[in-house]
């Protein structure tokens, strides 16, 4: 037996605190530049995190590292106490970790249905030694499959849209979409991309309370990438901000307003 207490071992004090999603002193440099030193924080079941920082401050390398597109250098990446570093990119959908991409990655030439039914291919099981085992999904599976595609189609307002190829929609529609598909996983955590990119104000607006609803609804957590700061304070539950690689900040949307070292860093820098 391990003489390890809970606190020495890690794991089992990860496991413990109940977060999903668990960042220890992640780092990762590109040639001389230190992209991330040393983050963490942790992502709560149910929690929209806003991840914000001045252009270069580390976002998307931070969201490159959960996503297995980049490994760090060193740190401490654990899903629900598993190492997330030993884990293939395409196997995270199954896990229960979904993404949105900033410049959206839906296949133009299919129908909004059929981009929808798309994320339902985690859905199969993972085979021990090969990849999906399970897939083509059997005819009761598929049956599923279908009623959960036409339910988030209902719920995010594209019934309407279904045969529709995806190519030519307006960028705002497309969103709800890559939405419905990632939702099609089921996932405990949605990793968004700067979802409001590209949007209208009125949009953005829009996409804060569908966010939030979906959330409420089905119970996910939400790590938001973001550079819109009315979505960022509007939506989330807690706040981390980076500049220069560094956490300079962490805690509620209110105190993230008045934090001197996050207003020096976006005084300091056109964000
Ligand atoms: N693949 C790469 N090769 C070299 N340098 C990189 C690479 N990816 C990121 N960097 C550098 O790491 C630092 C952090 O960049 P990153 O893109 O993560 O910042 P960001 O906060 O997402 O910025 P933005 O808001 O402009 O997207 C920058 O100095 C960037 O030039």
């Amino acid at each position: 037996m391990s003489s390890e207490t809970p606190q020495q071992s890690g794991r089992a004090a990860v496991a413990a605190d109940g977060a999903l999603l668990t960042l220890r002193d992640v780092t990762i440099g590109f040639g001389g530049v230190t992209a991330l030193d040393a983050v963490g924080f942790d992502v709560q079941p149910g929690q929209i995190l806003g991840l914000i920082g001045p252009n270069g401050a580390g976002k998307t390398t931070l969201f490159n590292c959960i996503t297995r597109i980049y490994q760090p250098n060193s740190g401490d990446i654990r899903w629900q106490g598993e190492d997330l570093l030993r884990v293939p990119a395409h196997h995270l959908p199954k896990l229960g970790i979904a993404r949105t991409f900033q410049n959206l990655a839906l296949f133009g030439g299919m129908s909004v249905f059929d981009n929808t039914m798309s994320g339902g291919s985690s859905q199969a099981r993972i085979g021990a030694t090969s990849g999906l085992v399970g897939w083509p999904p059997s005819r009761s599976r598929t049956k599923k499959l279908r009623a959960k595609a036409w339910e988030l189609l209902e719920r995010l307002d594209l019934v309407a849209l279904a045969d529709a190829p995806a190519a030519g929609l307006p960028f705002g529609t497309l969103k709800r979409v890559e939405l419905a598909r990632a939702l099609m996983a089921e996932p405990k955590l949605l990793l968004l991309d700067e979802p409001a990119g590209g949007l209208t104000h009125s949009e953005v607006k829009a996409l804060g309370e569908l966010i939030v609803s979906l959330r409420d609804d089905y119970g996910f957590a939400a790590l938001l990438v973001e550079h819109h700061m009315g979505l960022v304070l509007g939506i989330s539950d807690h706040v981390v901000a980076l500049d220069f690689g560094n956490k300079i900040f962490e805690g509620s949307p209110e105190q993230v307003k008045h934090d001197p070292a996050v207003i020096a860093a976006y005084l300091g820098r056109a964000a």
